[in-house]
């Protein structure tokens, strides 16, 4: 069986250290980089001694040794993070899985810029559950198109550092589509004073930080005499390291292209 060489950036974060055990126990992917930036404590560390599972692989903050026998790179980070493997990448013919949230227009124009040059996978959320919701969504919203209101509420542990999440934003962005509008025009990102009657043209966001929440989402679409909730609540992020690795296996046979979880699971269209 021909293995999957992966490096994983952000190594000593909560979502690489899921990561970084999860390649472990595949039996079609070996870990062949761990990435952090200059300064983490953990450079020079094996990458698993998080797990008290030594992997030989030690943590890098140089992107040519930490990348050098690397076909993949999953990167979990912070958007200028990511930024800055891509360009890395996309010149050394290195795959990303991009799970990293918070991008501005100019993040994303960069992504789309780089998989000219090499296959990129980029979704806010890797867990199937939540990639599934999306389609349900979809097909709700054109079903509430008229005299429902909708609400988009998520809540996250308290050391993430984005608001609203990147999946609240996408369920957004896949509803407004939906109903043939458009999200940078008729989202409403909380409601504080005197605000005025709801406007039904409008998709509001509510955020919730607290404790270790690991990301609950739900939509609500709010009627008369009935309202009708869609929610998938993440109990462990073991589902976004498993949706992460079934990207990279995805990517193995395409050489460029932009991509995202929809493609994986075959819900386009
Ligand atoms: N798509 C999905 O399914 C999911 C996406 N996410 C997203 O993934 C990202 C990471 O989440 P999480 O693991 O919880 O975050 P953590 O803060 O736990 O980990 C982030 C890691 O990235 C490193 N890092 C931070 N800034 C940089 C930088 N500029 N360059 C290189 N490395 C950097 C951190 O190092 P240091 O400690 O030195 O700062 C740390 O190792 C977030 O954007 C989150 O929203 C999270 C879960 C699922
Ligand atoms: O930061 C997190 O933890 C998560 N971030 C992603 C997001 O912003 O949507 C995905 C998941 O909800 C966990």
């Amino acid at each position: 069986m021909t293995q999957l060489k992966i490096a994983v950036a952000g190594a000593s974060g909560r979502m690489g250290r899921m990561l970084i055990e999860t390649i472990a126990a595949a039996p079609d992917a070996v870990l062949a980089g761990a990435l952090d930036r200059e300064g983490n404590p953990f450079i020079g560390s094996d990458a698993g001694a998080f797990s008290g599972q030594l992997t030989g692989v030690v943590i890098q903050s140089a992107l040519d040794k930490g990348l050098a026998d690397a076909d993949f790179l999953i990167d979990f980070t912070r958007p200028e993070g990511t930024l800055h493997h891509l360009e890395y990448c996309a010149a050394h013919g290195i795959k990303m899985i991009i799970g990293t949230t918070g991008f501005d227009d100019a993040g994303k124009a960069a992504i789309r810029a780089a998989a000219e040059k090499t296959a990129i996978l980029f979704a806010p959320n890797m867990s199937i559950g939540v990639n599934v919701t999306m389609k349900l969504l979809e097909m709700a919203a054109k079903n509430f198109s008229e005299g429902y209101d909708i609400e988009i509420i998520e809540a996250h542990h308290r050391h993430k550092v984005d608001a609203p999440s990147g999946t609240a934003l996408k369920m957004g962005e896949v509803i407004a589509d939906a109903l043939g509008r458009d999200l940078k025009e008729c989202a409403v990102y909380g409601r504080e004073g005197v605000t005025g009657e709801r406007d039904p043209s409008t998709i509001g966001f509510a955020t919730v930080r607290g404790g270790d929440i690991v990301g609950d989402h739900t939509v609500l679409f709010a009627g008369i005499g009935e309202r009708i909730e869609i929610s998938h609540k993440s109990s462990s992020r073991v589902s976004y390291a498993q949706g992460s690795l079934r990207a990279a296996r995805f990517l193995a046979d395409k050489p460029t292209g932009l991509y995202d979880m929809q493609d994986v699971l075959g819900l386009k269209g």
